[in-house]
């Protein structure tokens, strides 16, 4: 039986921006992303019956049409009207509920993988345009690599990779929902906003430094003040001597860029001490 897989790597966001609040409810946003080599895991084969059925070694995320996995299966199921069934086994990485795009990139990665298994011979143009029906990180964790994303985050201009070096993330066990940090924001009193203009030149130039110095989100103001041990974490990233620090997506995941891999050793343990979920990762670049 006919078997795929795919790798459904974590996202982080270098920069992200609110211009302002659309009258459809969503942000209107600009944002970087890139890849972490912290991923997910799809296998996905033929079923002999016309079924979605999905299986992960993770207890702890819903396995049903809940799961979005199961949702962009049984979108591209529909759109394309294939009469085949499937089996898809996700063996989960990155953690849940955390800000770095796990539920979008399984989804994203279920899309590119059905779209082999079944042969239906889309474009990456609109498997991107399918996942963003799904969510707005999805599109993005189709395409992969480096870019810039506006609209609600779903239209794309991929760039240049970031400088390479070592990403260590902290994940504090609170749950932060993403739809709860865009309804707290107040995007008309966002007083600084980061310069998409200095991190494209600091990317460009393949600057580490500068690309430190231009980390920026604006949602931290949110998830930060209610989230106090959030705050507490980029501190203690920042003393451990992280060049860069920063919260990914809605949080509540923080991440630190390290250029010296001497240094990333102590940045781990100091880090565990105040947290249980800590990952050193590379960028993909
Ligand atoms: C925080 C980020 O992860 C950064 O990459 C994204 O902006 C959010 O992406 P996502 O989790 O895929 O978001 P979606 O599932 O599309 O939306 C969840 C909720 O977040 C809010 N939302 C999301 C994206 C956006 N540009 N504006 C919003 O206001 C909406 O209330 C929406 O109901
Ligand atoms: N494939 C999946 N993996 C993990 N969680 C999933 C998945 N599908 C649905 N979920 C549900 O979605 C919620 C958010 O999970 P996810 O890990 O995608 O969040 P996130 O990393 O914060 O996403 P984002 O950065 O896009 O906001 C979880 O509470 C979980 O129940």
């Amino acid at each position: 039986m006919t078997k795929v897989y795919e790798k459904a790597p974590a996202k982080i966001n270098l920069l992200l921006d609110v211009l302002r609040k659309r009258d459809d409810g969503y942000h209107e946003v600009e944002m970087i992303m890139t890849m972490v080599d912290l991923a997910d895991r799809l296998e996905m084969e033929e079923l002999p019956r016309d079924q979605i059925v999905l299986s992960s070694q993770a207890g702890f995320i819903p396995l049903d049409e809940k799961n979005l996995a199961f949702q962009a299966a049984r979108l591209i199921k529909e759109r394309y009207g294939v009469r085949k069934g499937v089996y898809i086994h996700l063996d989960k990485q990155i953690p849940v509920a955390a800000g770095l795009a796990g539920g979008s990139s399984d989804a994203a990665a279920a899309l590119r993988g059905l779209n082999r298994l079944w042969e239906l011979g889309l474009s990456v143009r609109e498997l991107e345009e399918l996942g963003a029906e799904l969510g707005s990180d999805i599109p993005f964790c189709v395409r992969g690599g480096t870019a810039v994303a506006r609209g609600r985050g779903e239209q794309l201009e991929s760039i240049s990779p970031p400088p390479a070096c070592w990403v260590v993330l902290a994940k504090p066990p609170i749950n932060v929902s993403t739809a709860d940090v865009y309804g707290k924001l107040r995007a008309n009193e966002i007083r600084e906003h980061p310069s998409i203009p200095r991190m494209l030149e600091a990317i460009r130039n393949d600057s580490f430094a500068d690309v430190c110095a231009g980390l920026g989100n604006v949602l931290e103001s949110v998830t930060l003040d209610r989230y106090p041990e959030v705050r507490q974490i980029k501190e203690v990233m920042k003393r451990l001597g992280t060049d860069g620090v920063l919260m990914s997506g809605s949080g509540p995941t923080v991440f630190g860029l390290v250029s010296k891999e001497s240094k990333v050793a102590r940045i781990y343990n100091g880090l565990r001490g105040f947290c249980k979920e800590v990952y050193v990762v590379r960028m993909l670049t």
